[in-house]
């Protein structure tokens, strides 16, 4: 794993302005991205998400994922909160790609579930790798993480990286009729942890 630190910049957004950092993924050729809010000090508790990418819940305003989302909140919360940081991880489709993404999507759009669809085109479930996290953590001073995520996987592969996450503060917005089944099969298939609550009507 190669990392290399490239530019940094202000991210001015709704919430506030955010310095974004560029980095390259010498063996994969992938650009990813990392944001910073407030001053960040090192060995103390950073609140933070590890963001997989979706272009179509981030940036097409797709009702098919909670990606979007939770993308927006956890922005707001960390300028709220004054200080953390988010990685953007260009990953996209839990590491399959955006075409695949699509293919997987129309193999769901005939009945398969978001865990049969990868699998029906020749992929694991979830093919992300998050060896990238410790360079970007390093460079922008992150020892200790408040991580926003419903994911233990995301959790267990930060801490074998050999960052400590102090806290998982859970993340559940976004669930609306297009994503119930998708968030179901999360919970139930990929090991996500959703309250019961999220699937009920009355909180939306
Ligand atoms: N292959 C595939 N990828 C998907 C699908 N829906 C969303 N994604 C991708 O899944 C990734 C987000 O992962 P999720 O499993 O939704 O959530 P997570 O990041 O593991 O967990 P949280 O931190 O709780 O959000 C993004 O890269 C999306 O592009 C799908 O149906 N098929
Ligand atoms: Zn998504």
């Amino acid at each position: 794993m190669s990392i290399n630190y490239i530019a940094s910049s202000k991210l001015p957004t709704p919430w506030g302005v955010f310095s974004m950092h560029g980095f390259e993924d010498v063996q994969t050729g992938k650009e990813h991205v990392a944001l910073t809010f407030g001053t960040l000090i090192a060995d103390s508790p950073m609140l933070g998400r590890i963001h997989s990418e979706c272009l179509t819940g981030d940036a097409l305003f797709s009702l098919r994922c909670d990606c979007g989302f939770q993308l927006q909140t956890a922005m707001q919360h960390i300028a709220e909160h004054g200080q953390g940081f988010i990685l953007y991880l260009r990953q996209e489709g839990r590491g399959i790609g955006l075409l695949n993404k699509i293919r997987a999507y129309e193999l769901q759009d005939r009945g398969a579930n978001t865990v049969e669809a990868n699998e029906q085109l020749g992929f694991a479930a979830d093919m992300r790798k998050y060896d990238m996290i410790a360079p970007m953590l390093e460079k922008i001073g992150v020892t200790q993480v408040r991580l926003m995520t419903n994911n233990p996987r995301k959790v267990k592969a930060m801490q074998e990286f050999g960052i400590e996450v102090v806290e998982r503060v859970p993340l559940q917005v976004g669930k609306n009729r297009y994503n119930e089944a998708y968030l179901k099969t999360k919970s139930t298939e990929l090991g996500h942890m959703m309250s019961e609550h999220h699937f009920s009507d009355d909180d939306q």
